[in-house]
């Protein structure tokens, strides 16, 4: 039974269909890749695998079982969706923002942490690499620090299904590489991600299975190897690219735009 299954899919923002007959599985232990251009629909796709957009048509299914059917607190102690925004508004520490991901287990809230609470929190900071940072107040970390404590308060919550929009975003070569393989870890114990990225060569590297999104249409899906054809790339991202295979692993990397006057500001890669 599989963590998420979507079948024909659509998704209407302000009565616009944003997302159109789209279907996706992600299997337990698998890290299925949403790739496609700035406004393709990665975020709306995972917002409502979320059930945090209502469908206008199709179906979202949560380990068998049909999403409408869930109640919200065993959703959230299933599903964990680490959204992109990810700013820092409360005077809260680290160790306590972390803790959070840990509500959805808590019989009320007067209860205070479990000893597995406190183990699932430690787990998490330390794969995120901010334990260092536990005292700290949210307010006043960096970018890519406060990146790393959000994605620690969903693992915290030790999910069946996580569903990660931009991870390694704003995160530093080591971290995003870290990032990636703590998601192959936690496949390996069962985990399914579901991960949008913007990183081709991440996409091509750590990911079972990739979904390609354009204009709100799945392009392709399958295999990284099958999914990321220079021809594809062309023409769905309007630029060239090169595949590079290092230590077996292929890497891609974006060469220039296409010379396509159809896309916005592209100038042939003039300086004007
Ligand atoms: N509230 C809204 N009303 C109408 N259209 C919207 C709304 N929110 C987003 N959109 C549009 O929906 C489309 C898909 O947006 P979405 O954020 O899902 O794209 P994305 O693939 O995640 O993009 P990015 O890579 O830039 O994060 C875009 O064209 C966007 O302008």
């Amino acid at each position: 039974m599989s963590p998420l299954r979507i079948e024909n899919l659509e998704v209407r923002l302000s009565r616009r269909p944003v997302i159109r007959q789209m279907s996706l599985e992600a299997a337990a232990g698998q890290v299925v890749g949403l790739i496609g251009p700035n406004g393709a629909g990665k975020t709306t796709l995972l917002r409502a695998a979320a059930g945090l957009l209502p469908p206008a048509a199709g179906q979202i299914h949560l380990f068998g079982r049909a999403l409408a059917d869930w109640s919200q607190a065993e959703r959230a102690r299933t599903l964990a969706y680490l959204p992109q925004a990810r700013g820092a508004v409360w005077q809260i520490k680290v160790a306590d923002l972390v803790q959070l991901g840990r509500l959805p287990h808590r019989a009320g809230w007067w209860q205070g942490p479990t000893a597995e609470d406190r183990t699932a929190v430690a787990e998490a900071m330390t794969a995120c690499d901010v334990a260092n940072l536990a005292e700290r107040p949210v307010t006043e970390l960096s970018g890519g620090e406060l990146a790393r404590v959000y994605l620690a308060r969903v693992l915290a919550t030790r999910p069946g299904l996580l569903l990660a929009d931009e991870p390694a975003a704003g995160l530093d070569p080591a971290h995003s590489l870290d990032v990636m393989q703590l998601f192959r870890r936690r496949a390996a114990e069962g985990l399914s991600v579901v991960v949008t990225l913007h990183d081709l060569s991440l996409a091509a590297r750590f990911c079972d299975k990739l979904v390609l999104l354009d204009r709100g249409n799945c392009a392709a899906v399958g295999a990284p190897s099958s999914v990321l054809t220079a021809e594809r790339l062309r023409s769905v991202y309007q630029v060239e690219t090169a595949q590079v295979t290092v230590a077996g692993e292929t890497h891609v990397v974006p060469l220039k735009r296409t010379a396509d006057p159809a896309v916005p500001f592209g100038n042939g890669g003039t300086v004007v």
